[in-house]
């Protein structure tokens, strides 16, 4: 929200941030239970200037109100859904609700709560952890005008060969030697914009989005290590991180750009002596992990004809 005020331009937006909540579905006929645990931000860019310059909060939801709006709304999804559709619901609550409010902003991380299996069994109300986050983040106007982004935080993926790195810049501050040989680890944060541009318009498939993040998930991983058996070779981070990217615009045609960080976990040779003895030889075997410093590579990629 621009305005101007006493001669000045001036911004604002106000929310409350890292709301958490949690929701279980039981499926009373067969016993199973699904749990979501989703930490949300809101934003709301509202008429309330008056708040600002002059004291009147007339125009002010309160940020305790939106607070107490995730629990309402998590409370009123009577049926499982993704994390995108409820961020959707959430942002068109406070877009149609309050006729000051222009526009929400509700960014949400899920909690990888993953169903255990005992013995090869499926538990019924059984989670843990995983390591990934599933994140999203909805823009709603009150025209019903949609932003739709979701991403993964924390996929690390590692190889213990196939990888390697040639033919770059040598010049006098250069050490590092060329190899086709080396360890390849990174910690993906990805993050895709869907092509829906509005709220009429999204797919109506529970948990669409659910499956979406599954197919990105898999889109990234299987591009970063190949085959079971050849594998696939890296030239470079760079390179790899690439073909990663396309392979998500080339199996997801509602996804329009893909944006991916990939830092360069480097996994340093070990080589040790004194002036008697070689105590380690490096054979392709003993490295020192290290994430500190590491190399950042980062890139987006998006159609040429999406309707951005
Ligand atoms: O894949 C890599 N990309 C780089 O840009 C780079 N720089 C570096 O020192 N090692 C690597 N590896």
């Amino acid at each position: 929200m621009a305005d101007e005020v006493d001669d000045f331009n001036f911004e604002q937006r106000h929310g409350k941030s890292r709301v958490r909540v949690a929701r279980v579905w039981r499926n009373n006929k067969d016993g199973r239970h699904f749990i979501v645990e989703w930490n949300v931000s809101i934003s709301l860019l509202s008429d309330c200037l008056a708040a600002y310059v002059r004291g009147d909060n007339s125009n002010i939801v309160a940020t305790d109100t939106i607070k107490n709006t995730v629990y309402a709304k998590a409370k009123e999804c009577s049926e499982q859904l993704s994390v995108e559709e409820f961020a959707i619901e959430l942002a068109k609550h406070f877009t149609s609700f309050y006729q000051q409010v222009h526009a929400a902003i509700v960014k949400i991380v899920e909690k990888p709560w993953e169903r255990v299996s005992i013995d090869g069994q499926e538990h019924e109300h059984g989670f843990k952890l995983g390591s990934e986050k599933h994140t999203t983040e909805a823009t709603v106007k009150k025209s019903g005008a949609l932003t739709l982004t979701s991403g993964i935080e924390g996929l690390t993926l590692l190889k213990t060969t196939k990888s390697g790195f040639e033919g770059f810049v040598r010049d006098k501050y250069t050490i590092l030697p060329e190899t086709r040989e080396r360890i390849l680890a990174t910690e993906v944060t990805a993050s895709w914009r869907y092509s829906y541009e509005s709220v009429f318009s999204t797919p109506r498939k529970p948990l669409y989005f659910s499956e979406r993040y599954l197919d990105v998930k898999r889109a990234l991983t299987e591009t970063f290590y190949g085959h079971p058996k050849e594998g696939v070779y890296s030239a470079s981070v760079q390179s790899t991180l690439y073909d990663m990217a396309k392979s998500v615009l080339n199996r997801i045609p509602d996804i329009s750009s893909v944006q991916l960080k990939m830092p360069n976990l480097h996994f340093l040779p070990v080589n040790m002596s004194n002036k008697d003895n070689n105590i380690v030889k490096f054979e392709d075997d003993v490295y020192l992990p290290t994430d500190e410093p590491h190399g950042s590579i980062e890139a987006s990629l998006s159609r040429f004809w999406s309707k951005l």
